[in-house]
């Protein structure tokens, strides 16, 4: 096999003090080349530094929060609508800012944006470079980013929160790896604690049952995540459930497929983050996801509460 070159991310040789350290301030880009560039094209939230307006657009946005799904991230943006106090005019609706491109979704509400990732890092790795961008370029300062995600839990009720006090990847390497001109480049994926703390306190007083741990992501949802219910799978049931225990052990709360990227992207940004995932299966009890979709619709709301709460408090609308 070819062995490549392997190199970690500068960030990595950083003192150990200043290291998941964050700065409050403009959000910065770690590109020369973008300032040379007479127009940057945002190409799949369809927008532009030159055919938009983006700083009169975006500029008073303070929280980004992210979700999969697009509809979720439309209910999230109502939502938000409604807890803000913003007043939407009878039979209007807040506008999709992206419907040039049918990638993702974008919505706006005073200082929260609501986007949506798709699955899987690839994805959520073009809207967060996107998004990053059109920040910068709109001139936001002291930005907060947040995932509002689902899960398969380890040995917790569906409907627990898991807030991620880390992201590791299949190997518990907490690194998100790029190839990049033919040489893996390790990005390290911290989270803030301090934030962390502040959102399991709220989702205490919300009376949700939520958790700080670690978070495994993985590149697929079957065979990367032990399940035997893909199309394919070479292990048997014993495999899989000492593989779920052993990584149970080494304290990881929650699988899902994005917190590695979210974390080391925004790490890597220096733009606080979070990621707050409900569980919707003990994935020490089974593979297949059954509950319904009221129950489910219920569980995916809760970190969407709590960070509703977070901003509300963020903005002085509540103590
Ligand atoms: O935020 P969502 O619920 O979209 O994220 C998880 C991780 C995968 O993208 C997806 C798999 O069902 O759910
Ligand atoms: O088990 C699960 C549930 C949601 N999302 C995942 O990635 N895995």
């Amino acid at each position: 096999m070819a062995q490549y070159p392997l190199f970690r991310h500068p960030s990595d040789n950083e003192p150990e003090e200043s290291r998941g350290k964050w700065k409050d301030g403009p959000v910065e880009l770690k590109n020369p080349h973008i300032q040379k560039m007479d127009e940057d094209v945002l190409y799949h939230l369809a927008l532009s530094n030159k055919s938009h307006d983006l700083k009169e657009m975006f500029h008073d946005v303070k929280f980004v929060c992210f979700g999969g799904s697009p509809t979720r991230m439309q209910k999230f943006v109502a939502f938000m609508a409604k807890e803000l106090q913003f007043k939407i005019p009878a039979g209007m609706t807040l506008q999709n800012i992206s419907h040039g491109s049918d990638r993702y979704v974008l919505y706006k509400v005073g200082p929260v944006l609501s986007v949506s990732h798709g699955m899987g890092i690839p994805s959520l790795s073009i809207v967060f470079h996107e998004v990053l961008k059109l920040l910068h370029h709109a001139g936001c300062t002291d930005v907060k980013m947040f995932r509002l995600g689902t899960s398969g839990g380890l040995a917790l009720d569906p409907g627990t929160v898991v807030i991620s006090e880390a992201a590791v990847d299949g190997l518990l390497r907490p690194y998100m790896e790029i190839a990049t001109l033919g040489m893996i480049l390790q990005h390290p994926a911290f989270l803030d604690k301090e934030l962390n703390e502040e959102l399991h306190a709220i989702a205490d007083d919300l009376g949700f049952t939520s958790v700080i741990g670690k978070t495994m992501c993985t590149y697929d949802f079957y065979e990367g995540q032990a399940r035997l219910d893909g199309a394919f799978c070479d292990f048997n049931e014993e495999d899989k459930m000492s593989f779920l225990k052993r990584i149970h052990d080494r304290g990881i709360k929650n699988i899902e497929m994005e917190s590695l990227c979210f974390a080391a992207m925004a790490y890597r940004a220096r733009v606080k983050s979070a990621v707050l995932c409900c569980t919707i299966i003990d994935r020490l009890k089974g593979d297949q996801i059954t509950a319904s979709h009221e129950t489910l619709e219920e569980w995916q709301e809760r970190p969407q509460k709590i960070i509703s709460r977070y901003i509300q408090k963020q903005l002085g609308m509540i103590k």
